[in-house]
């Protein structure tokens, strides 16, 4: 069975992906820096393999990619936090853009041409209409959002010119735990409304705050 390189697998959507995986009987190896994610998940509760590294790093990439009988890669290791994107854009642009333009890069050194991206419906930016379509026009406003949607353009100039076939998934908000509870979602520090929410209705919060004055 081929191999799955999943990189920010010890992250939210990442280990439920490599458990995913796992089940449908693919090997895989998780490669992510730990800036936000759990080890424990990846060793212990997925028990896969981990290479603790980022994406940024060529060298490592040229290494892992030269060892491994990687078939694809499918790429969630990014800074998420839309509010932070705002104040210290810098910090998005490098790691989210150009960490995956350098993993891109080294998967095309490497003869690998399959690609699954996680994207986000904030691309989209401000609906138009409602429900939002596919090709609802897209328009960005956050420089979190603005960081998928250039990894997108990229994708899609990479397939014309070096046959990089990719598929990018714009979920919404993504939320809750493994029907098992082998997997749930603890960001740290937390900023979704959704757990946010539950901490709340828990008593682990006194509160939380609706943004906006719109609703
Ligand atoms: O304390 C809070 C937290 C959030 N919100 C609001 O609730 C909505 C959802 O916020 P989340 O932080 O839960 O999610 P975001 O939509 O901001 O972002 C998340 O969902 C996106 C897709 O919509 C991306 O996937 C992104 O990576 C992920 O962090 C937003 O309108 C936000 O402004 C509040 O009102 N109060």
């Amino acid at each position: 069975m081929s191999t799955i390189l999943v990189t920010g697998g010890a992250g939210y959507i990442g280990s439920h992906a490599v458990l995913a995986l796992k089940t449908a009987g693919y090997e895989v190896i998780v490669l992510d820096n730990l800036s936000n994610g759990h080890r424990e998940i990846v060793e212990e509760v997925l028990q896969v393999k981990l290479i603790v590294g980022d994406m940024s790093d060529r060298p490592l990439l040229d290494q892992l990619f030269a060892t491994h009988n990687i078939a694809a890669v499918m790429h969630f290791a990014a800074y998420i936090a839309v509010g932070e994107s705002v104040t210290e854009p810098a910090k998005y642009y490098r790691n989210n853009v150009v960490g995956t333009l350098t993993l891109l890069e080294a998967m095309l050194a490497a003869s690998i041409n399959k690609f699954i991206f996680s994207s986000t419906c904030a691309l989209y930016g401000v609906p138009q209409f409602i429900p939002l379509t596919e090709d609802h026009p897209q328009s960005p406003i956050s420089p979190y959002a603005t960081t998928k949607w250039m990894v997108e353009r990229i994708l899609s100039d990479f397939d014309i010119a070096y046959n990089l076939k990719s598929v990018s998934f714009r979920y919404f908000n993504a939320a809750g735990a493994e029907p098992n509870g082998l997997l749930g979602e603890d960001h740290i520090p937390e900023t979704h409304l959704i757990p946010l929410v539950l901490q709340a209705a828990l008593g682990k919060r006194e509160s939380i705050v609706i943004f906006g004055t719109d609703y």
